[in-house]
């Protein structure tokens, strides 16, 4: 039985999976957590990796891996390859002020969709440069090449230290604002125009390239941005938008076609398969769900049992969940508040069904617009940390409109790098298909007076 790693270094901790390279059965599994906070030294994600890695069992026995990870944040290198200061990750809003210069320098949001797919917003990495080129011009003045969290780890695990054996894979290029998905080409002049000189960028592999070997030989895989890689790891279909709800809240799908969205409400990622992977991405997603259970001290169980508890809608309770700012809408600076607060709506119940609402709201103004720049939702499959809650399963399709699909509780972005190591091995054009457990479905009719209540206190 040949065996396949799958990593996934998120933005709160790594994964990694041993699967089945031919029928995708998990046989080992190991995690570790990573620091908290925006700006991490990327030594911490490898000290992670090492202690997952442990944990699973080590990855002497694969016959393949690949890591996916966490997209956007800067891994700054120097001429020898080493890090020149912690990366900013991508939800650091500290570039905000860069993202809007660069808009404005290259005459507006719709230049960079037709450039890149993307418009510049604080998470994206080249924001990040710039940044680092006005305000630490001494660290500036000492990278050499930059590259992407999952890059750095592969480029770790096959033991190179040489800047010229960094590789990246489409999805997490076109996260950059400085490769475009559409031509499949590196834009230097636009890494030039935010950093201010050229850099050395990780080679772009195709979906099943080679990016390294590990010491026992086995290939690495060219890895992926997390997103794209759950596409490949939950198996989504045609007609299915994927909702994460990790530290970031996501909605996408795969398509046929680049979006170009010159709002940049919907960017117009690669997936890992050579087609796109149009993305609404907001910055607050599970961890509104930690702050509200820690604001009523009490754990995920009760959270949930509390927001099912109150009624729908929560009697115009509304919360609008902007802890770190907000990406989707761009409103860096926001914070989160508290609309509708009455003696009727002062208990915790009434709070916890408005942290879940709010939540699941910005996400469905996501779906929206996801479906305006043509994407097809015959149903949502709900993945992520945030979809152990069972208010959230429950109370989600009345937001979304549409039914939802929960597959069983996993690690569907390592499972997703499994996926591709075993392509990779086995070869072709298309990823092994691998069976997948029955998921639970979630349907309730829509309340749109929920949303209605939310657009109003949004804004
Ligand atoms: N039962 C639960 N209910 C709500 N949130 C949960 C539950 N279990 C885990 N989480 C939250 O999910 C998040 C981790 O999800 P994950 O998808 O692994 O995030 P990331 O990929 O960003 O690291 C944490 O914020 C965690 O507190
Ligand atoms: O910025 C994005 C995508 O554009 C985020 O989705 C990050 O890729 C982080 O993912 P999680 O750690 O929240 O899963």
């Amino acid at each position: 039985m040949a065996l396949v790693a799958g990593i996934d270094s998120s933005t709160q901790s790594c994964k990694v999976v041993i699967r089945d390279a031919e029928t995708g059965r998990l046989v080992r599994q190991g995690r570790a957590v990573h620091p908290d906070g925006t700006e991490v030294h990327p030594d911490a994600w490898w000290a992670a990796l090492q202690q997952a890695i442990e944990e699973a069992g080590g990855l002497d026995d694969v016959a393949a891996a690949s890591v996916a990870g966490q997209q956007h944040g800067m891994v700054a290198l120097d001429e020898n390859g080493a890090v020149v200061r912690p990366a900013l990750l991508w939800n650091d809003t500290r570039s905000a002020g860069a993202a809007a210069d660069l808009i404005e320098e290259l005459g507006g949001g719709d230049k960079w969709a037709d450039a890149v797919g993307i418009v510049p917003v604080a998470s994206f990495t080249l924001t990040k440069l710039r940044w680092l080129a006005r305000n630490e011009p001494a660290n500036a003045a000492k990278v050499a090449a930059v590259c992407l969290p999952h890059d750095w780890l592969t480029w770790k695990l096959s033991g190179s230290t040489s800047l010229s054996d960094l590789r990246t894979d489409r999805s997490d290029a076109s996260g950059t604002l400085y490769w475009s998905a559409r031509t499949n080409e590196y834009r230097h002049d636009l890494l030039e125009l935010g950093f201010g000189r050229d850099l050395l960028v990780p080679e772009v592999l195709g979906p099943t390239g080679i990016a390294g070997h590990l010491p026992n030989g086995a290939p690495l895989g060219p890895g992926a941005g997390d997103n794209a890689a759950a596409a490949l790891g939950t198996g989504a279909r045609p007609g299915d938008v994927i909702v994460s709800i990790g530290t970031s809240g996501t909605v996408f799908a795969s398509s046929e076609v680049a979006p170009n969205d010159p709002t940049g409400t919907v960017a117009g990622f690669a997936d890992t398969t050579g087609r796109f992977l149009p993305i609404v991405v907001t910055l607050n997603a599970a961890r509104v769900l930690d702050a509200a259970a820690k604001l009523l001290n009490v754990g995920h169980d009760e959270l949930s049992r509390l927001a099912l508890s109150a009624p729908a809608g929560a009697d115009g309770l509304v919360l609008v969940p902007y802890l770190e700012g907000e990406r989707t809408p761009n409103r860096p600076d926001a914070t989160g508040s508290l609309h509708g607060l009455t003696l009727r709506t002062s208990n915790p119940a009434h709070l916890a069904r408005a942290a879940v609402e709010g939540m699941l709201c910005a996400l469905a103004d996501g779906l929206d617009a996801l479906v305006g720049t043509g994407a097809v939702a015959d149903r949502i499959v709900l993945v992520g940390g945030g979809a152990r809650s069972e208010a959230v399963r429950r109370i989600a399709p009345a937001l979304f409109g549409k039914p939802v699909v929960v597959p069983p509780p996993g690690e569907y972005v390592a499972d997703g790098a499994a996926r591709q190591a075993a392509w990779v091995t086995a070869g072709g054009d298309l990823p092994p298909v691998w069976s997948a457990e029955t998921p639970e479905v979630y349907e309730a009719d829509s309340i749109p007076s929920i949303r209605e209540q939310y657009a109003i206190a949004r804004g």
